[in-house]
């Protein structure tokens, strides 16, 4: 059942567990758990159904990007960032059932192995390595065709997918400027290698972009696995516009069975109890203040605000790694999404065409279809101090190609074509924090990435910078670039290139690590191997907040892959089926 008030739900139901948080993990849990029916899930969801009017604004992959800053949107924002110039940024994060999977750009890259053997390694469970999670990825997605049947041969490896329930593919459409990225990689193979898939474990190379697209729409952990689930099965209940406000202990101090809810700050607060365990899937932002609002937490922060500590968990809100996002944009010759994107009868043409038969533009990614993913040179003076990516096939910096002008800061040209390219730092060193400025639930917390703010940091995204031009200037590029877009023009001077990324980097919206893993044995960290919340009993997290550090690749399909498995932990830990 979907209920839309905590007084819906009946009082007499025993629950086995409670989820906090219908997003990407949560999704996952409660599909998984609910499989055995001996099983009751209550699933609590602070924000709005997917179902509703405004729904096209998270399944037609064209409007993908449309749904932030809207009522499917926190809406939170960063601490002024020194690294930024001092500025405030948006922090998107999904408030509708799929979460930040409702919301996000859809791209799918399970990253490199090297991610998931760090997993392991930092847990201490093998459990975790790459080669252990195999059945995991191929249980989580399944690759489609494009709308349009474009072949994709050669684009992707059918090998390394699975039979799950979320949808993944190629882009229907593709233009000057991919030929031109995968050109590249046949005339200077060695410096810029082709990598034929970027979910199989190799997490280095230029090549054709995975989105979570499947029969011309978007695929969401909501739509994929809660939607089946709650149409099929009478074990799974969806308490909707309701948000935990508390972990309540029950039987013994440290045992968290039981969850506070309410609707506002001013609404009458309900409690809720799990008979075996309440899982944490609220997400970076929610997870550690959801935590910290319990007293489970660094107890002075606690203090601070008025929470009574409980448990002190230092690790709780720390560790905060984002990656950013900083866009350099070109006039080019040759097709592009510009003319489209700029032609507000063709746009609105294309969304009445999807409407009536699922076709067109509107029907699959087209913004970003190529990426490339590279390391520093082994003898770069910025590794001298250490190397922070997971291992030797993990990347430091990425680029992707955008078939349009993309900015986030200025003004936009309203004709001619364009090509711009992201850059982003992929294994970030700058560490920052999540922190409560109120024990009400309804407070945002402080979130403070602290972009840019190592020396690695921001020298890793000026060399960065230096290799796209390299890389823009090889022979397969030759007669495409027409001049650079404004200020891009110039850019010479590592000092020019710094000056130009603290004035308009963003998010790339990868905030993790704020509840991390770590050794069971380990002080540090707040859940163990199996998730469980390092002192509690009865607690599990399972959501990005536990990932040791930002994966170099983007965050969903491995949190995805962590749901899997977690869902197989908990039915072990129970006997379920
Ligand atoms: C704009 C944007 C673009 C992105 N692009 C990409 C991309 O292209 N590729 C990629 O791999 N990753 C991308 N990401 C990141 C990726 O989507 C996230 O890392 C991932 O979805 C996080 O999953 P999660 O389960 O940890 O949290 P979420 O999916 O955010 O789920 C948390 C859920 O908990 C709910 N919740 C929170 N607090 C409470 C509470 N107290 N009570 C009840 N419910 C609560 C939230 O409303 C939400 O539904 C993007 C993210 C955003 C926001």
């Amino acid at each position: 059942s979907i209920f839309t008030t905590p007084t819906q739900v009946p009082a007499s139901k025993k629950y086995d567990f409670i989820i906090v948080g219908a997003g990407t993990a949560g999704c996952v849990i409660a599909a998984r758990l609910t499989e055995d029916p001996s099983v009751n899930v209550l699933l609590i969801e602070a924000g709005v159904s997917d179902n509703g009017t405004e729904s096209a604004t998270i399944s037609v992959p064209l409007l993908a990007g449309s749904g932030i800053g809207t009522m499917f949107d926190w809406n939170y924002t960063s601490t002024a960032q020194s690294g930024l110039n001092g500025r405030i940024i948006p922090v998107p994060r999904g408030f509708v059932m799929g979460g930040s999977s409702s919301i996000n750009s859809m791209i799918y890259s399970r990253g490199a192995s090297d991610e998931y053997d760090r997993l392991a390694d930092v847990s201490g469970d093998s459990g975790w390595s790459w080669n252990s999670l195999e059945q995991y990825r191929l249980k989580n997605e399944q690759h489609t065709p494009p709308w349009n049947n474009r072949s994709n041969v050669g684009e992707y490896n059918p090998s390394v997918h699975g039979h799950g329930p979320l949808l993944t593919g190629l882009t229907p459409t593709v233009f000057d400027a991919d030929k031109r990225v995968i050109q590249t990689t046949v005339d200077n193979g060695a410096e810029y290698p082709f990598n034929l898939d970027f979910n199989s474990g190799n997490g280095l190379g230029f090549g054709w972009l995975q989105t979570t697209v499947g029969h011309s729409a978007r695929s969401t952990s909501s739509s994929a696995y809660l939607h089946p689930a709650l149409n099929s099965r009478s074990n799974l209940d969806l308490l909707l516009h309701t948000q935990v406000t508390r972990l309540v202990s029950t039987s013994g101090k440290l045992t968290f069975r039981g969850v506070q809810v309410a609707q506002t700050a001013t609404a009458p607060q309900y409690s809720f109890n799990a008979t075996k365990e309440v899982i944490l899937s609220a997400g970076t932002v929610g997870t550690p203040q959801l935590l910290m609002l319990s007293g489970i937490g660094p107890s002075h922060q606690l203090k601070n605000v008025g929470v009574t500590p409980l448990l002190d968990l230092e690790d709780v809100g720390a560790n905060l790694q984002d990656q950013s996002i900083v866009i350099l944009q070109w006039e080019v010759t040759g097709t592009t999404l510009s003319p489209f994107l700029n032609n507000a009868t063709a746009f609105q043409d294309a969304l009445a065409q999807y409407a009536f038969n699922k076709t067109g533009i509107a029907a699959g990614n087209t913004v970003v279809n190529t990426i490339g993913f590279l390391r520093l040179p082994s003898n770069s003076t910025l590794l001298k101090a250490g190397d922070p990516a997971a291992g030797p096939n993990a990347p430091h910096f990425q680029f992707s190609f955008l078939v349009s002008l993309q900015s986030f800061h200025r003004f936009a040209p309203t004709t001619g074509n364009w090509m711009s390219v992201s850059i982003v730092v992929q294994s970030p060193t700058s560490r920052g924090s999540l922190n409560l400025t109120s024990s009400s639930a309804f407070v945002h917390p402080t979130i403070n990435p602290e972009y840019y703010t190592t020396a690695f940091d921001i020298g890793t995204a000026i060399q960065a910078f230096k290799t796209l031009r390299g890389f823009l200037t090889t022979p397969a590029w030759d007669g495409f670039v027409i001049e650079p877009f404004s200020t891009v023009a110039a850019l010479n001077t590592d000092a020019e290139i710094e000056t130009y990324i603290r004035t308009f980097a963003n998010s790339l919206d990868h905030p993790t690590s704020t509840a991390k893993i770590s050794k069971i044995t380990e002080k540090g960290g707040v859940v163990g191997p199996t998730l469980l919340v390092k002192g509690a009993t009865g607690l599990r997290i399972v959501d990005a907040s536990i990932l040791p550090s930002s994966p170099a690749g983007f965050p969903q399909a491995e949190v995805y892959i962590v749901a899997e498995r977690a869902a197989d932990l908990i039915k072990s830990a129970w006997s379920l089926s």
